[in-house]
């Protein structure tokens, strides 16, 4: 049998003192893989590292059949997600962590907090984070990490999915792809939360979801940052962080074993709404975010409860865009003494999580205030 391993060397030619040894090639073959080896093990060491939290949402779902795209469950752990994914190992390596596998519906502080932990850990030993996180609260929970944490220059990416992995284009895989490759990518340093959605990227301090249903679910009027095509991010502008957001430094310890903020509602108002629904949001809740019809305007009535209350009370806004400044708040010229404070650009929801810190912190109406005008953009 032939041993391709064995190489004949003559080491006399000399035909009568023919002098020969049969050497084992082998060593050398090992040698050379292993040098090989050494060398693309050393590549791959220098590759920027990436720890990936899952959380679930859509991305992690799976539907009864492919056309399924409604009624389906969380069922696909961050695991089985990355194995949908194509190769990466050229361009970064990859920790991952499931830290919960939940529709975002059921998103509350304690996840929240997992959450924060969960970013809060890796920041000293990844180059990037990515999260995977259902669509429907994405931005509660992108706006509530880049208000809580500072990372720096390090990227951290939310990414999820309108349709389950099961369906025909599913959207899961190339979204998570694409935020990978974000996050491992240094031009993405120095942004704050971003996210990755639909070939787009964003601050996740401004974006709000915008379809319930189509894969161009979210939108944000301050401006795409970037655009993913063809394995690369391309950037619009240099690194740049929402200008006026206020960083709030939380204790975990503080918030164990009972994982809660102070408790505040969000009030929706429409034509008749009625004004004593603000008396018994008060008696309950620490805190009121009222979605106002318009720039802040709410009926007499309405505004005369909100100003008899103690708790603070945020005028926010019904529509997508623009503002409720600090001028149209009832009583203006008070406004030192009163207790209701304009949302700016924020919606109420995520009026809702900066008041709950404010209140975390114990700050005071004028305090709060002047957090919440940070989000005019100074
Ligand atoms: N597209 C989605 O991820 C929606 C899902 N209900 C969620 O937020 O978990």
């Amino acid at each position: 049998m032939v041993n391709d391993n064995l190489e004949i060397k003559t080491i006399c030619p000399d035909a009568e003192k023919s002098l020969f040894t049969i050497e084992s090639t082998e060593s050398d073959i090992q040698r050379e893989t292993e040098a090989f080896a050494a060398v693309t093990s050393d590549q791959h060491n220098t590759l920027p590292r990436i720890k990936i939290l899952g959380t679930g949402g859509t991305i992690a779902s799976k539907g009864a059949d492919s056309s399924q795209t409604a009624g389906y469950h969380v069922d696909l752990s961050i695991q089985e997600l990355l194995e949908s994914i194509p190769d990466i190992s050229g361009v970064c390596q990859i920790e991952y962590e499931q830290l919960c596998n939940v529709d975002s519906k059921d998103i509350n502080e304690e996840i929240l907090l997992r959450i924060y932990k969960g970013i809060s850990d890796s920041l000293q030993s990844f180059d990037g984070i990515v999260i995977t996180h259902g669509t429907d609260t994405l931005a509660e929970t992108a706006f509530f990490i880049e208000s809580t944490i500072d990372f720096g220059d390090l990227p951290v990416v939310f990414v999820g999915s309108m349709r389950p992995s099961t369906s025909v284009s599913a959207d899961g895989p190339m979204n998570l792809y694409q935020a990978i490759c974000i996050a491992a990518d240094s031009k993405s340093r120095g942004r704050g939360v971003l996210v990755s959605l639909n070939d787009q990227v964003s601050a996740g301090y401004y974006i709000t979801k915008t379809n319930a249903n189509s894969l161009d679910s979210f939108n944000v009027r301050q401006g795409y940052l970037g655009n993913f095509f063809n394995n690369e991010v391309h950037y619009y502008y240099p690194p740049v962080k929402p200008l006026g957001c206020h960083k709030f430094k939380l204790r975990l310890e503080e918030y164990m074993p009972t994982p809660r903020f102070p408790e505040v509602c969000i009030i929706y108002a429409h034509q008749s709404v009625d004004p004593e629904l603000v008396d018994l949001v008060a008696k309950r809740y620490k805190g009121l975010v009222i979605a106002t019809m318009g720039a802040g305007s709410l009926p007499k009535a309405v505004n005369e409860r909100c100003l008899a209350q103690t708790i603070p009370i945020v005028y926010s806004k019904r529509s997508m865009d623009g503002m409720v400044p600090n001028v149209n708040l009832p009583h203006p010229l008070e406004e030192k003494t009163s207790n209701v404070i304009a949302s700016g650009y924020l919606s109420p929801e995520k009026s809702r999580i900066l008041l709950q810190l404010c209140l975390t912190k114990s700050y005071t109406i004028q305090e709060a205030r002047n957090v919440f005008y940070g989000v005019y953009g100074g």
